[in-house]
């Protein structure tokens, strides 16, 4: 009980200090409220008896209640006149003594605690009985209209009037069999039943009968066992008699009393049909450990990853620039010529429109056609370029018909277009108020919304565009708008960048928010064998950190950090709050060329599994050719932007279709993340701009080193000339055929054809070379390969084993 109460206490105070609305009583509580209910309940038995012998007498003095001079019959003094009056004459008749037992009965379970939800169904029941009553009780109201009360005359002739007396009295029935058939279960085989039993009864009857007679006759039954079997009335069944008869006299008054509670037991029996099943839903119980994380966040409050750099700021707004230039002008003239020459060159091709609709954004306009009835939309669509030229501008895109609206859409850049600002974007509301896991404010879509998505659910991202068109400023507002919105306890950045100068500037928040290798100096990764080890650690992480999730019985890092956070996971086992992973590739084509499948792999590895562990991939490139983005990427990143390319393959790989090769550069892109395409004008955050926001988290207090990976051995880092079978390369095999059959030993060779980095190249000819298969190493001259052919290098190969 002490048990009980503490925990009770416990919970109320955990309850309080979330601030939770709670209705649960303390015992203390249910005891006062309880017992109130109970004495309510009385209290109105009383007076509702009492009704009855002084309800006559108190009508007059119900007018006059306020009066204190004013005395009523009623036991219960005017309250009692009232309230019965109220119950009885008023509402339900008779049946509202119901209502005084239902607040009797709550106030017993109230008091003991006893199951909720069968109270709650003694009251629904309760209700629906006193209804029916009341009903019922309507017929007789001209006898006494106590007995069903206003409500209970006032519904029966109600009904009468509609469906006549007997019509009223079928309902009535029906609702009867309906109650009996849900409450206590009782269907057409209860008949059945119970008219069998009826009948076994009486046979029974008829048989005791006999029994009785012999039962003297044969077994010469004493006086005074007649007398005890005829005061207990027992009904003898066939074989019992006879046992009981066989004990002598003394034992008799035992062995008949056990056959009392025979027929007590059999009580149950008679009832089984009208048994309905009460399912009591017992209450869930508090597990040891949730126990025990409460008691933690009663002491120490919720597990705040943000405790370690509390005083954090985040950057202010004022370090981004804000531009004259911004904000929608409508330049009605440009308007006005646009629409008509568009009206124009579709005339020329015989194409009428029905109606036309301007949306101004940033960068572009978009003209909203409905063509008049029976025009191709395919039409429309070939005539792009004549739309261009007789507009005389580039960037013209069609696209008919928009999903979901059922027109046809032009876009035609502004003449003077305006600059999307990064303060703008930041700024916007639906940017500050987002509850998303990794906010991007994008930038601006056509109709001038700012466009915000959440990379948590992206939950990786390809971005493609030839040079000079806005990537590295596209990069740049990803990680703007995360830094504007993410402590740096909750995300972690791994840039990598082989050109060496873009993402530069963030290695001034190194110990803030980027995660690098445990050896290495730079966090900012610009060269491609580390980027080959980070991918690797990356990949390791990933496998920690699903083990973690496993162990947690988490399906992912939200729910896991959640858990963390409500102190339910132990720091002791292993576990720790899990901040995102966002990892960066600018020039993913550089890194493909050169490291080939070494990249590849575990780039696909991260990008199939790491979403529910969140590692989230943005890659960035400027080539997006096939063997750039094969289909194993392409395949595992969803969310795809494209910024202006070349050539309509290149949309068509980025994108799967055109599109991209019809924007006009300096940010203007197009965004999917399925089926829709959005066109958004990417925001504008310029140098100087990060460098603020970099200086300004790189002064603040940081920890004390960059979130740390873990470590990966490297493929160089094995003794490349010991001839150990098992560590030799997985490609081992593969690079020996190839030697062979082009006999020529050179590292630059399994290069091309492997599609691997210079280092493991090199390895592998090194384990050739320990293997005997290729000759030493003869300086700018191929090494000599030493087996002629398979049936050669098989020989040599079955023979190491
Ligand atoms: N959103 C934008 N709004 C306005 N101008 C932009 C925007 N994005 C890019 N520009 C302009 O385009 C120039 C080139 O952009 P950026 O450096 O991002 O190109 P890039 O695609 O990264 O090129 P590269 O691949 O050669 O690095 C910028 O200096 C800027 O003047």
């Amino acid at each position: 009980m002490a048990k009980k109460k503490t925990k009770t206490k416990s919970k109320a105070k955990t309850t309080s200090k979330f601030k939770k609305p709670s209705f649960k009583l303390s015992s203390q509580q249910k005891l006062i409220f309880g017992s109130l209910l109970i004495i309510l309940g009385i209290l109105m038995f009383v007076a509702f008896l009492s009704f009855f012998f002084t309800g006559q007498a108190d009508q007059s003095t119900l007018s006059e209640m306020a009066s204190r001079d004013v005395k009523a019959q009623n036991w219960l003094n005017k309250l009692g006149a009232w309230t019965s009056d109220f119950f009885i004459n008023k509402g339900f008749g008779i049946a509202s003594f119901i209502f005084s037992g239902l607040f009797f009965l709550s106030g017993i379970y109230i008091t003991l605690d006893i199951n909720k939800a069968r109270l709650r169904r003694h009251w629904i029941w309760g209700t629906l009985i006193t209804i029916w009553l009341s009903i019922f009780f309507g017929f007789f109201s001209h006898y006494n209209d106590k007995l069903g009360g206003t409500i209970g005359f006032e519904m029966n002739s109600f009904f009468q009037d509609y469906i006549g007396k007997i019509g009223t009295i079928l309902l009535l029935l029906f609702v009867l069999i309906t109650y009996l058939a849900i409450r206590f279960g009782i269907n057409g085989d209860t008949f059945v039943k119970l008219f069998k039993r009826a009948k076994s009864d009486i046979k029974n009857e008829v048989n005791s009968v006999t029994d009785d007679s012999t039962f003297t006759v044969d077994n010469d039954l004493s006086a005074e066992a007649e007398d005890i079997k005829s005061a207990f009335d027992l009904k003898v069944e066939e074989p019992k008699p006879k046992k009981v008869v066989k004990k002598p006299e003394p034992e008799l008054k035992q062995t008949l009393q056990p056959e009392l509670s025979v027929e007590a037991k059999k009580e149950p029996e008679t009832n089984d049909a009208e048994l309905s099943i009460e399912i009591e839903t017992v209450e869930e119980e508090i597990s040891e450990t949730d126990n025990l994380s409460n008691k933690l966040v009663e002491d120490y409050g919720q597990f705040d990853p943000t405790l370690d750099l509390s005083k954090f700021q985040f950057p202010p707004l004022d370090l981004l620039k804000k531009y004259d230039t911004e904000g929608i002008t409508i330049n009605q003239e440009e308007l006005e010529d646009n629409k008509n020459r568009i009206v124009e060159t579709l005339n020329n091709y015989k194409i009428g429109i029905a109606s036309i609709k301007a949306t101004i954004g940033p960068t572009v306009t978009l003209y909203e056609i409905v063509p008049e009835a029976g025009v191709r939309i395919s039409k429309i669509k070939n005539l792009e370029d004549d739309i261009a030229l007789s507009l005389s501008a580039l960037g013209i895109r069609i696209i008919a018909p928009i999903p979901g609206k059922g027109t046809i859409g032009i876009e035609v850049p502004n003449k003077n277009a305006t600059i999307v600002s990064m303060r703008s974007v930041i700024a916007s509301q639906k940017f500050q108020k987002s509850e998303m896991e990794l906010p991007i404010a994008f930038g601006k879509t056509i109709s001038n919304e700012t466009f915000v998505v959440d990379l948590a659910r992206m939950p990786h991202m390809l971005m493609a565009g030839a040079t000079g068109q806005g990537k590295s400023v596209g990069l740049n507002a990803v990680l703007t708008s995360l830094l504007y919105k993410k402590h740096p306890a909750e995300v972690k950045f791994v840039l990598v960048d082989p050109k060496k100068v873009e993402l530069t500037l963030f290695n001034k928040i190194e110990r803030h928010y980027l995660a690098k290798l445990p050896d290495s100096e730079e966090a900012i990764i610009t060269d491609n064998t580390k980027v080959i080890n980070t991918l690797n650690s990356l990949c390791i992480e990933m496998d920690n950190r699903y083990e973690m999730l496993k162990n947690a019985l988490c399906r992912n890092i939200k729910e896991y950090n959640t858990k963390f956070k409500a102190r339910k996971l132990n720091p002791n086992d292993g576990h720790h709050f899990l901040p995102y992973i966002v990892l960066v590739v600018d020039e993913f084509a550089d890194l493909i060329m050169t490291a080939g499948k070494e990249v590849e792999t575990p780039i696909a590895r991260l990008a199939q599994l790491a979403r529910a562990i969140g590692i989230h991939l943005i890659v960035a490139t400027q080539r997006p050719s096939v063997n750039v983005i094969t289909g194993i990427i392409k395949a595992n990143f969803p969310a795809r932007i494209a910024f202006r390319v070349t050539s309509k393959i290149d949309s068509r790989t980025i994108l799967d279709g055109g599109g991209a090769d019809q924007l006009i550069g300096r940010g203007d892109m197009l965004y999917t993340s399925g089926n829709e395409i959005t066109r958004i004008q990417c925001a504008f955050v310029d140098t100087p701009e990060v460098e603020r926001i970099t200086e300004f988290i790189g002064g603040q207090k940081a920890y004390p080193e960059a979130y740390l990976l873990p470590e990966y051995v490297g493929e160089e880092s094995g003794t490349g000339l010991d001839n150990n079978i098992a560590d030799r390369d997985k490609l081992f095999r593969e690079a020996a055929e190839i030697i062979v059959t082009a006999q020529q030993g050179s590292a630059s060779l399994l290069q091309r054809k492997l599609k691997l980095g210079y280092n493991r190249a090199g390895r592998l000819i090194d384990q050739l070379e320990a293997a005997g298969i290729v000759g030493g190493f003869e300086g700018s001259k191929a090494r000599q390969v030493l087996v002629p052919d398979f049936v050669a290098l098989d020989a040599l190969l079955s023979n190491e084993i």
